[in-house]
């Protein structure tokens, strides 16, 4: 059977981290984008990150940050693996993952006019550029960066997308199950689709998206 790996992100409250450790997630995001409707201060993180127990990720999002700013953050917050956001080049990954010695996602936006093609070059390109890389995130192209709850056309993709994609954009309880047998991903993550609003989650739908992911890995 498989195990998509699972990352619920956009997390600001305590309660919020103790349901999503208890629901059974494989990961934890924290929003350092000041834009963002989720941020939290590096200050924030450290306490709500002090409740994770051990074999659980704690992720940092970051948007066009500095390495400076990120090593800043990752100093005061115990993170286990940063995800860029933004338009950070190959090189400014490496930087910043260099100088605080930890691993890196980075987000691909994926447009309508995307293929399968542009993946695996742009995949390629950060592979070569820094052996902190640990994979893609797809996730809809917006303005807004990110955390728009945008679906986008997962046939731009292909199937079995590679062993280390993690899928996001406008994930759900409704839709996930589909994804996961679809695409076969590493790993999901989702923000918007498990929230009562911006910033604040819901427990209800972060236990029915992780039964439902769960019940989709074992059909694949
Ligand atoms: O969550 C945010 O506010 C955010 C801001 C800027 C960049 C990314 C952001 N979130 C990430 O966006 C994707 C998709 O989220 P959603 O499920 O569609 O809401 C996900 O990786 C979030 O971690």
């Amino acid at each position: 059977m498989n195990r998509t790996r699972i990352k619920i992100c956009g997390l600001t409250r305590e309660e919020d981290v103790r349901t999503v450790i208890e629901a059974g997630a494989d990961a934890l995001g924290f929003v350092f984008y000041p834009e963002s409707p989720r941020f939290v201060t590096a200050e924030k993180a450290a306490v709500l990150t002090s409740a994770v127990p051990a074999f659980v990720s704690t992720v940092g999002l970051f948007v066009n940050a500095s390495a400076g700013e990120i090593a800043e953050t990752v100093r005061k917050v115990p993170l286990s693996l940063l995800q860029f956001h933004g338009d950070e080049t190959p090189e400014a990954c490496h930087e910043a993952a260099a100088l605080a010695s930890l691993p890196f996602i980075r987000v691909f936006r994926v447009k309508p006019d995307t293929r399968s093609d542009d993946l695996i070059q742009y995949e390629q390109i950060y592979r070569n550029a820094s052996p902190f890389f640990r994979g893609l995130l797809l996730d809809a192209w917006t303005e807004a960066y990110g955390g728009a709850g945008k679906v986008f056309n997962w046939s731009l993709v292909s199937k079995g997308i590679g062993p280390r994609v993690v899928l996001s954009g406008g994930l759900s309880a409704q839709n996930v199950a589909g994804a996961v047998s679809e695409l076969r991903p590493f790993a999901v993550d989702v923000s918007s689709g498990v929230e009562a609003a911006r910033g604040i989650k819901d427990a209800g739908k972060i236990h029915a998206f992780i039964n439902a992911v769960r019940k989709a890995d074992e059909t694949v």
